[in-house]
């Protein structure tokens, strides 16, 4: 007896977009890890062309040195959510681009529209190119890189919370002080004239605050279930 061809299921989409210590990264990983997706982290690509001007003495105080650089640098990003990785100029950079130092210029370096454009062409590619689909995690998501995504998540969380959670990764950092600089970088990201940190229209909102990351990992996986069943 013949059996009947299951269709591939076809790629899907999926946007998640929001401040930093909302669970984006955590989240997108494991459901790219258990719907079988690419996985992509924007922010990663934002550090890493941060962390290349920083070792290159580029002036980050000056605009228009930045983007007479934007695109000197070859960033390479593998989608694998069980081993992401992230190269500048064939150098393994996932390390590097955590320091306090990167986190605290990464801003300046991508309010500049021509590292953005840069970086956004190389998003587009990646995620054209994921055969099963991708998670796409970042600012601008929803809003400019993918606005046609079968499903945008815009995640927020309280000050406090996000602020517990990335102390809590940065072993003995004090809470106030990392409160402090995460609402400068907020500011600074939601502020620039270029593709700020927003919510798009049709983003589903997922306050973080009181869920746990296996509640977070669950909601999105049932919308992703949902949207693909058409509902
Ligand atoms: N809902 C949650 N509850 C508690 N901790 C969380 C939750 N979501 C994420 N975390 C933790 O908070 C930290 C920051 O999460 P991460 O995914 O890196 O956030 P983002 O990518 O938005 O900056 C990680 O240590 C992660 O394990
Ligand atoms: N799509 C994106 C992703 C990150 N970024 C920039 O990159 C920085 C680092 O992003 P990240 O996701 O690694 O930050 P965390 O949430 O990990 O702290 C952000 O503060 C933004 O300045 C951006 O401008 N657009």
């Amino acid at each position: 007896m013949e059996t009947a061809a299951t269709a591939a299921p076809e790629a899907v989409i999926v946007a998640i977009d929001g401040p930093s210590g909302t669970g984006k990264s955590s989240t997108s990983k494991a459901v790219a890890a258990q719907l079988g997706l690419s996985y992509l982290d924007t922010g990663a690509q934002y550090r890493a062309i941060t962390w290349w001007m920083v070792n290159n003495g580029i002036d980050l105080t000056d605009p228009t040195a930045i983007a007479a650089v934007a695109g000197k640098a070859e960033i390479v990003s593998g989608t694998d959510p069980a081993d992401p990785t992230i190269t500048v100029d064939g150098t393994d950079v996932a390390g590097p681009i955590r320091t306090a130092e990167v986190t605290s210029k990464v801003s300046a370096v991508s309010a500049v529209p021509e590292v953005r454009a840069r970086i956004t062409e190389l998003q587009r590619s990646i995620a054209t190119s994921a055969e099963r689909g991708i998670v796409v995690e970042g600012r601008d998501i929803g809003t400019t890189v993918l606005p046609d995504a079968d499903l945008k998540i815009f995640l927020t969380a309280s000050p406090e919370a996000r602020a517990a959670r990335r102390s809590g990764e940065l072993k003995g950092a004090d809470v106030k002080a990392t409160q402090e600089a995460l609402a400068k970088r907020d500011h600074a990201d939601s502020s620039r004239t270029t593709s700020p940190l927003a919510k798009a229209d049709d983003a589903v909102e997922v306050d973080t605050t009181e869920l746990t990351l296996q509640q977070v990992i669950e909601c999105v996986v049932t919308l992703v279930e949902e949207k693909r069943a058409g509902k």
